[in-house]
């Protein structure tokens, strides 16, 4: 079973304030985009494609000698779309997406997910409980005063994370539907697929504010990895 792991990085992080593209943040003395990639290659995957943005390509590839380093879009489908056009519809047996901002994944969420692929799934998404009381709220035209209208039944609710797992096949699908999604499996789905999910983990989380770099670097100290 080959594994292929594609890997968004071309964002420019604007809710993390930093002044560089987030990718390219200090995490514990490392990039955040280097942590991830190590990430991916520890759970075992045999190939990665990069998208960053056009003026750090050279960089990336001096940085990055073992994985594909291709200039990403100006929304996230469209980088997952240049990583795509990389290797090709067929390259491997899974094809994952994996947020560069997701830097703690564990491996044994990716183990999860491209198990539930070569088990026969098309599309896994790891998740994890919401755990807030949710309320749907209207904004009143006057300001911007919130009013609760519903309290929603978290339940059946999941915070889905990234790596999504697919099948080449149905990723190939979903990427030439002209849909738009947050997440890959989004697209899937509006494609007609089935998408299932997977136990997903905290550390999982995606550094998108400040808040979350200072929480992962908190993380980063407290358990001693380099
Ligand atoms: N045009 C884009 C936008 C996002 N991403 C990547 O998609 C992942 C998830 O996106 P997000 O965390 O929302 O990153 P940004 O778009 O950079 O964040 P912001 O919305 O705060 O600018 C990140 O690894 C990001 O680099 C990408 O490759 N290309
Ligand atoms: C792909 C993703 O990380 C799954 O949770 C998420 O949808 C990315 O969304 P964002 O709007 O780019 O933060």
């Amino acid at each position: 079973m080959t594994t292929v792991a594609l890997i968004p990085a071309a964002g420019s992080g604007t809710r993390l304030g930093a002044g560089m593209p987030k990718a390219f943040v200090d995490l514990g003395g490392r990039t955040i985009l280097e942590r991830s990639v190590d990430g991916v290659f520890a759970a075992g995957v045999d190939e990665v494609v990069v998208a960053v943005p056009a003026e750090l390509l050279d960089a990336t590839r001096s940085m990055l000698p073992r994985v594909h380093v291709v200039i990403g879009g100006s929304v996230r489908s469209d980088s997952v779309r240049a990583c795509l056009a990389e290797v090709g519809p067929s390259a491997s047996d899974v094809v994952l997406i994996h947020d560069a901002a997701r830097a703690l994944t564990p491996p044994e969420v990716f183990t999860r997910v491209i198990d539930a692929v070569s088990q026969g799934s098309d599309v896994v998404v790891p998740a994890v409980p919401v755990t807030d009381t949710l309320k749907r709220v209207v904004t009143q035209q006057s300001g911007a005063v919130e009013t609760v209208v519903a309290t929603v039944d978290r339940t059946p609710l999941r915070a889905v994370q990234t790596p999504q797992g697919f099948r080449p096949e149905a990723l190939r699908r979903a990427h030439a539907a002209a849909g738009d999604a947050t997440d890959d499996a989004g697209l899937a789905e509006a494609a007609g697929y089935a998408v299932h999910v997977v136990p997903g983990d905290l550390m999982a989380f995606k550094i998108t504010t400040a808040w979350d770099l200072r929480i992962a670097r908190m993380l980063l100290e407290s358990t001693g990895v380099r």
